[in-house]
């Protein structure tokens, strides 16, 4: 199965996103911005505002004309502008925003559990309240850090004391996700994770490259008994349902999203990875995006202080 990869916090591998060295660091305090959630509050590039259902959103603006929203409410990245206004990401039309149920677009968080298990589909992340723990702007790119610790929810399907941090930043063609695991707890525990990132396509005429020879976990046709294979095809395309993982993904797959872009999805430390569209099972808007997701489908396993790190960059060519 996939890599276990557990790094102490002192140890943080590189970031894949060029211009977090080298250049001039402009942080800037985020106290004014955080206090009025209730009216809006614009610091450089960084904005919250009230999003869909009066849930908290942070909106980024790089110097460079680029946009991105995350709402508070399981750290779900909803929209990622590029400079000529169009937005790569989806959400779906049947999205909810009510602060129960989790953001189904954009980039939703799998957090402890990937997919079915003990507890509820894909875990808890994505149906909590993140806070937001910093932000920062390095030569005109925003970010922001997100932060969600366990309470008595998560205690009740996940009985550990842990820390997640999201950053998010914004770069001119590029978005960067780092997620940070830390085991706050005096036990150690394991936990599968996934970035399930919406993709706005054509699926008809959308391609992912960079899978061949991955070991296969095929959902299709029956999800409840993945059929283990090898991926044979240099382009995949989505002609119909799709519901597939892949072990041992490599550090970077070109997405041909069909509506004249190629975007590039690296990853540090995310090993597996998971294309999905769920055709006729969601018959008003299977057409219009596909997800590649990156993935840890094995469990990490965390002794109590130990940190694990990921990062997703995503790029326009
Ligand atoms: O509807 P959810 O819980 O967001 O999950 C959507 C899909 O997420 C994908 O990651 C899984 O591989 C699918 O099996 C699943 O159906």
């Amino acid at each position: 199965m996939a890599t276990i990869a557990a790094m102490t916090s002192s140890s943080v591998p590189t970031p894949l996103s060029s211009s977090n060295s080298g250049h001039r660091r402009h942080r800037r305090p985020m106290g004014v911005a955080m206090a009025s959630l209730g009216g809006k509050a614009a610091s450089l590039g960084l904005e919250i505002v009230e999003g869909d259902g009066g849930l908290p959103k942070v909106c980024l603006s790089s110097d460079h004309g680029s946009k991105t929203e995350i709402y508070l409410y399981g750290a779900c990245v909803t929209s990622w502008q590029v400079s000529s206004g169009k937005d790569l990401l989806f959400v779906r039309p049947d999205a909810v925003f009510n602060g129960k149920k989790p953001i189904s677009g954009g980039i939703p968080h799998c957090f402890p559990q990937f997919g079915p298990g003990p507890m509820q589909q894909h875990g808890f992340a994505r149906n909590m309240n993140w806070s937001i723990a910093a932000s920062d702007e390095i030569e005109g790119d925003p970010s922001v850090t997100l932060e969600l610790k366990d309470d008595s929810y998560s205690h009740s399907m996940w009985d550990f004391y842990f820390k997640a941090l999201y950053k998010v930043t914004l770069h001119s063609k590029s978005l960067s996700t780092v997620l940070t695991i830390t085991n706050m707890d005096k036990k150690p525990f394991s936990f599968s994770s996934a970035l399930h990132t919406y993709f706005r396509a054509s699926a008809a005429d959308a391609s992912v490259k960079g899978l061949k020879g991955c070991k296969t976990l095929n959902k299709d046709p029956d999800p409840s008994n993945p059929l283990e294979g090898e991926e044979e095809r240099e382009v995949i395309t989505f002609p119909g349902f799709v519901d597939c993982v892949y072990l041992g993904a490599p550090k970077e797959l070109q997405l041909d999203n069909g509506l004249g872009d190629i975007l590039t999805i690296q990853n540090m430390n995310w090993p597996d990875a998971v294309l999905w569209n769920p055709h006729l099972q969601m018959e008003s808007c299977y057409k219009d995006f596909v997800c590649v997701e990156n993935a840890q489908i094995g469990k990490v396993h965390l002794e109590p202080e130990q940190s694990w790190v990921a990062e997703q960059l995503i790029s326009i060519i």
